[in-house]
């Protein structure tokens, strides 16, 4: 694949900026030597990562190498063949994807998947449904998603399949967020939307994550997705091939490797 880069996301962190984790703060995720894959085909072996509380991490690699597999794997969607996954040091591999979000974890899936003939509402109302309905609580995270993307506040009542794609984008990330996540895992933010639309997705991620919100993203346009993290995976055929940030992946050509440009 081609690496596309565009440049001017919305605020960068200083080159080489990690930001402060206490030594005592526990991981919000950690995944050891996680094993993810299909039948006979193995796409994802032997995975270490962490996520530790505060940071953005990107999960980047050219097509096929492992990167919607291992979130599949972290939040339980596909049951990993090896290895554990934990949120905050409790082990939830194996115990399926309402564990997962149980635990903290919110995943906004490769091409979205809101229900298209399901209004604005009701897709979010569905985020929240670990929490009892038309309760207090389900009302404020409606309030705050609204608050959060004004634009979902107007089409309230509009089908989600008649919305653009930025529009079902940001639909699929507030209803990941109506189950107060601790981590939101983000599939290909950008795949189809403009630079624009984009721009102003990642601002708003960039808020909740001012407000302590973890987030793994995996991401196609890879200098988009550095200027915006403290870390990076970088996978090339199922297993991690660079783990650092982005400063040292562009000083040691990881990224470039990977993808063999
Ligand atoms: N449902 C499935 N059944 C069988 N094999 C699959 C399935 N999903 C993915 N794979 C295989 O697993 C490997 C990793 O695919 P995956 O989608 O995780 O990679 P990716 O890095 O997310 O790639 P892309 O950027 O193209 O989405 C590929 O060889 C792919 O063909």
């Amino acid at each position: 694949m081609t690496v596309t880069s565009h440049s001017g996301a919305a605020g960068s962190p200083a080159p080489d900026a990690v930001k402060a984790v206490t030594g005592a703060a526990k991981p919000i995720l950690a995944t050891r030597a996680l094993d993810v894959g299909y039948g006979n085909v193995l796409a994802v072996r032997r995975l270490t990562l962490q996520v530790n509380p505060g940071e953005i991490v990107a999960l980047l690699g050219p097509n096929g190498a492992g990167k919607t597999s291992s979130l599949r794997g972290i939040t339980g969607l596909v049951r990993p063949q090896a290895g554990t996954v934990s949120v905050n040091g409790v082990r939830i591999d194996n115990r399926g994807p309402a564990v997962a979000v149980q635990a903290g974890l919110a995943h906004v899936p490769e091409g979205r998947r809101v229900f298209p003939e399901m209004s604005v509402t009701d897709n979010l109302r569905l985020g929240a449904w670990s929490v009892r309905r038309r309760s207090k609580v389900v009302e404020s995270r409606l309030a705050d998603a609204y608050a959060l993307f004004p634009r979902l506040a107007e089409r309230r009542a509009q089908l989600a399949g008649s919305m653009s794609g930025g529009e079902q984008q940001m639909l699929a990330i507030a209803r990941a967020l109506m189950s107060d996540p601790k981590l939101l895992l983000i599939d290909e933010l950008s795949l189809g939307l403009s630079p624009l639309v984009v721009d102003e997705i990642l601002a708003r991620l960039l808020e909740l994550n001012k407000e302590g919100l973890s987030i793994l993203l995996i991401e196609q346009f890879v200098h988009r997705a550095m200027d915006v993290s403290d870390r990076v995976y970088v996978l090339k055929k199922g297993h991690v091939a660079f783990s650092g940030t982005p400063a040292a992946a562009i000083r040691i050509g990881a990224v470039e490797e990977a993808y063999h440009l």
